[in-house]
């Protein structure tokens, strides 16, 4: 039995025969070509030949729609036997030329149980980030150190320090902090350590400071090894930037005692446009996940940098889900007949059952642009598996950056009361009121 990973494209083409372009990937992404080949050799390859799963036309029929607009979802799976058990090779599979061809975005990816079983997941996942700071029944707060670079320990401690005090529960380098003389990973490490404990002494909480892990591919192993024994006790990643297998051989190393925190930097290169890309689900979701990511960074629909809501949901369930269904296929395709079809029912595996994916859950960070007035409806939208993260919603607030991280876990507490936040300030929340008058309540 063959078993399947499988790709969903949607092509948009004025006038193309679609089953004609669907089989023209499944043959041309894996043997090459097929009519032309002699009998005997069609039965060695047969293996080896992708499978049109499903071909479904949209007409363009709506109001304001063109022939532009016309396009098809096409669903094909590709053999395991074909490349090995890593994230690139797949990659490079379904959408190495493919993505250079035309108007086509690879839309949804599902993997066999045997290319899934190949990837041990989160090490922590949202379950193992709440165990490490104790706190199990709320959104987490989390605060991202602004203007880094220049800067030396003794501003950086300070920094660190004030988003501590106001009650954070996470810290994370800025994304574009390198490895530099100022700052050295290792002593920016023990720095921020320092005032974490200081921090502590005050607040009582316990805290994770994601440091940002960079420098040459080859010596990121060797660079976050040195960050965890200076006491490091979470990691930033820029996944994109290196790709997505560094965060899967990071993640599954033993040496990697601590969460990672997926950066999405570089990902408006991939998502964004209908037409090319690979989704914001299955790049800052799905993949994440399979990776090892602990937690994911994503532009919000709220604030400042904008993604769609229905794509910030669909990356919430991509980082939650508890069914292998939504991640597994199930369909096999005998070597005799090469047929391969959906199993029955939408959504169980072959035997018609559902079951529990074994990846644990990673935690959904919609970010950028946050700040107290845009609590409610993260939290309307996420529930309480989010972290709440912001860098100028607590630098900028008005009295201070202490006052910044108290507002925000003020707002998180209107909302656990079920409160409205206008109401909960007047209640004598003066961090709150005051953030309220700077930005104002977003509806
Ligand atoms: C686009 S998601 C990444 C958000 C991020 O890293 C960041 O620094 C956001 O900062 P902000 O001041 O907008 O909260």
């Amino acid at each position: 039995m063959n078993s399947y990973c499988v790709a969903t494209y949607r092509c948009f083409d004025e006038k193309a025969d679609f089953n004609k372009k669907a089989l023209g990937i499944a043959v041309g992404l894996t043997v090459g070509s097929w009519t032309d080949l002699p009998e005997a050799k069609k039965a060695a390859m047969e293996r080896h030949l992708g499978q049109v799963i499903s071909v479904s036309v949209h007409e363009p029929d709506g109001p304001g729609e063109t022939a532009a607009d016309r396009y098809a979802d096409i669903e094909i799976a590709y053999p395991d036997v074909n490349f090995s058990r890593d994230i690139p090779a797949l990659l490079v599979t379904v959408f190495g030329k493919l993505s250079m061809d035309g108007r086509i975005k690879l839309i949804d990816l599902s993997f066999s149980e045997d290319f899934l079983s190949g990837f041990p997941g989160p090490k922590f996942g949202m379950q193992g980030v709440r165990e490490l700071l104790g706190v199990h029944d709320r959104p987490l707060l989390m605060s991202i150190f602004k203007s880094v670079i220049g800067h030396d320990l003794s501003t950086l401690r300070e920094q660190f320090y004030l988003q501590a005090a106001g009650g954070v529960d996470l810290i994370k380098d800025d994304e574009i902090l390198f490895e530099n003389r100022l700052t050295p990973i290792e002593r920016r490490v023990e720095a921020c350590m320092q005032a974490a404990e200081q921090a502590k002494r005050k607040t009582g909480q316990k805290l994770l400071y994601a440091v940002n892990l960079t420098g040459p591919t080859f010596n990121l192993l060797d660079q976050a090894r040195k960050a965890i024994a200076s006491g490091a006790n979470a990691l930033l990643f820029n996944v994109l930037a290196y790709g997505f297998d560094v965060l899967s051989e990071l993640s599954r190393h033993p040496d990697i005692t601590v969460p990672i925190m997926a950066h999405p930097a570089l990902a408006g290169a991939y998502y964004p446009s209908p037409y090319h890309g690979i989704a914001a689900n299955v790049l800052l979701g799905k993949l994440m996940r399979l990776a090892g990511a602990d937690l994911v960074l994503f532009p919000s629909p709220y604030g400042s940098v904008v993604m769609p809501l229905a794509e910030n949901m669909a990356i919430k369930h991509a980082l939650l889900t508890e069914q292998a269904e939504d991640y597994r296929f199930s369909g096999t395709g005998a070597d005799s007949d090469n047929a391969v079809s959906k199993p029955a029912g939408a959504s169980a595996g072959a035997d018609g059952k559902r079951s529990t994916l074994t990846l644990q859950t990673s935690f959904p960070v919609p970010s950028a642009g946050i700040h107290p007035g845009i609590v409610p409806l993260i939290v309307k939208d996420f529930g309480e598996q989010v972290v709440v993260n912001a860098g100028g919603g607590i630098h900028g607030h008005p009295m201070g950056t202490i006052a910044g991280g108290r507002a925000f876990r003020q707002a998180i507490a209107a909302c656990q009361a079920g409160i409205p936040l206008q109401q909960y300030a007047a209640q004598g929340h003066a961090e709150l009121q005051a953030a309220i008058d700077t930005w104002g309540i977003k509806q």
